[in-house]
């Protein structure tokens, strides 16, 4: 690929493989969830999640995505339980959405696509760094959220309010002392699975556990996500809409369920 990857037909996932080869491999995200292929594992335990608002650093436009930064300097604010063993503590959480309400979410349930979703990075703490977890196949764990159009969330509310001063890529805002937690569904069923990164580099590090449960998104506050611009400040301008990877092969892979 002679320009960078992104979500268009020249630079878009159908062409990450040219740069990215993994691409094509075993165990890529995101994948359909099918719900009665799935197996119930009783030894799953519950998520523990455990967020500090003091860790939250602030909120960017990264040109694929939003994303929002916390620090990682300690165990302040960590998953642990659910899927994996140890203690992940969390870098960042991104979002994933469409040009329009019927689509967005990048892993499906029964094809069903969601209006967004929402990814909280992790990385294991068995590893010196974030970039050393990416590389390793147990380095990663990713909580998926899907947003489902409803009732506005009043949840999402300050991280909307945000998005005027991160509209064009590259720019970023302080954003403190917001705890994650608030944007979890009450219930933390999930599903899991062994997968990778959705977005280039694709390295296949990641635990994934994808919540059952969505959260609620208004129309509106869709519409905030796509004022957002994947171009920099000054340049012909292109919605950030439509920035996620569709479903990729099973191969063979199972999904678990923490539920019956
Ligand atoms: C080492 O560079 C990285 C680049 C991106 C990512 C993530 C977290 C991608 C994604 O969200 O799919 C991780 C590492
Ligand atoms: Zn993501």
């Amino acid at each position: 690929m002679s320009h960078s990857w992104g979500y268009a037909p020249a630079n878009g996932p159908a062409k990450w493989g040219d740069s990215f080869p993994i691409a094509n491999g075993a165990r890529q995200s995101p994948i359909d969830i099918q719900p009665a292929a799935a197996s119930y594992d009783a030894g799953l335990k519950p998520l523990c999640l455990k967020y500090d608002a003091s860790t939250c650093l602030e909120i960017l436009n990264n040109g694929h995505s939003i994303q929002v930064t916390f620090l990682d300097d300690s165990d302040k604010s960590t998953l642990t339980d659910g899927p994996i063993s140890g203690v992940y503590r969390l870098k960042q959480f991104h979002f994933h959405w469409g040009g329009a309400d019927d689509r967005g979410s990048e892993h499906t349930v029964d094809g069903t696509k969601y209006a967004a979703e929402l990814h909280l990075v992790h990385w294991n703490t068995k590893y010196a760094s974030f970039g050393e977890a990416a590389s390793k196949p147990d380095g990663l764990a990713v909580v998926g959220v899907f947003l489902k159009i409803g009732d506005a969330n009043p949840k999402l509310q300050k991280l909307l309010d945000a998005f005027d001063g991160i509209k064009t890529k590259g720019t970023q805002t302080s954003f403190a002392n917001f705890d994650p937690t608030t944007l979890l569904p009450g219930c933390l069923d999930y599903w899991t699975y062994d997968g990778s990164l959705t977005t280039p580099p694709l390295l296949e590090s990641v635990t994934w556990i994808v919540c059952k449960e969505t959260i609620s998104v208004s129309s509106d506050q869709m519409a905030k996500f796509r004022s957002l611009l994947f171009s920099v400040q000054g340049e012909a301008e292109c919605c950030m809409v439509d920035n996620y990877r569709p479903p990729q092969p099973l191969k063979g892979r199972s999904v678990r369920a923490s539920f019956k």
